[in-house]
């Protein structure tokens, strides 16, 4: 099933200065996308139109089959940008809380969730978000992303600010979430080899336009 589309679509932020020309993507459930670009090529402005923060200047997109500013969107889907969604004065446990409920959602990742263990974020659940570490708030976002169980996850920059090992768990929790049936689209101006490797399908944008570079 089509988890996400885009077709034909455009995005300027100024008339006539094209960011995205005419892109292309069809993500199905359970597919692991990897978009790949120089800064400035135009990934976060994709991610963020399919995460309804941006609206597309020309042409047709859907998440879950709505369009990507609707609330069946929102509560179908999980973002994880650049900058944190977590509240500094609530520890990671409610900000987990707080977003699934945010979303309706009828069960939630619990301090039990094989995720919240996966992202090692069990002893860390009591802590104050405005606590953690860079990396620490990453996985504490990457969990929140995923409180209500949602079927689609758009994550930018995954591994950006992590050592080693919790890139490597966090690159396998992502390839186990995406063979439990999440469709997730990372962006990634780096290509990691490890993110990559865990890929079903690989793009590169260029000039606006995704190109399909490779799959699984
Ligand atoms: N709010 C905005 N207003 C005007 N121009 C913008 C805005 N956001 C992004 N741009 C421009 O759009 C282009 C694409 O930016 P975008 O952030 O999508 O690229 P990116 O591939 O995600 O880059 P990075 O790897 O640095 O995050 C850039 O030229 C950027 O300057």
């Amino acid at each position: 099933m089509t988890i996400a589309y885009a077709r034909n679509l455009w995005k300027a932020y100024r008339p006539g200065e094209w960011v995205l020309r005419g892109v292309e993507l069809k993500v199905e459930e359970g597919e692991l996308v990897v978009i790949v670009g120089p800064n400035g090529s135009g990934k976060t402005t994709l991610l963020r139109i399919l995460a309804g923060l941006l609206r597309p200047s020309r042409g047709e997109v859907r998440v879950c089959g709505h369009p990507p500013w609707s609330l069946e969107a929102k509560r179908c889907r999980g973002v994880v940008m650049h900058h944190s969604f977590l509240y500094d004065e609530l520890t990671v446990a409610e900000n987990i809380e707080l977003y699934a409920r945010l979303n309706n959602a009828s069960s939630y990742v619990s301090a039990s969730d094989p995720i919240v263990e996966k992202l090692g974020l069990r002893a860390r659940l009591s802590q104050l978000a405005g606590w953690l570490s860079f990396g620490w708030r990453r996985r504490g976002d990457i969990a929140r992303a995923l409180a209500h169980k949602p079927r689609l996850l758009l994550i930018d920059e995954p591994l950006t600010g992590l050592d080693p090992d919790a890139a490597k768990t966090l690159t396998v929790m992502l390839r186990g979430l995406a063979d439990s049936g999440t469709a997730i689209i990372a962006a990634t101006p780096k290509g990691e080899p490890e993110l990559l490797g865990i890929a079903d399908k690989v793009y590169e944008i260029r000039e606006g336009k995704l190109l399909e570079m490779g799959k699984r």
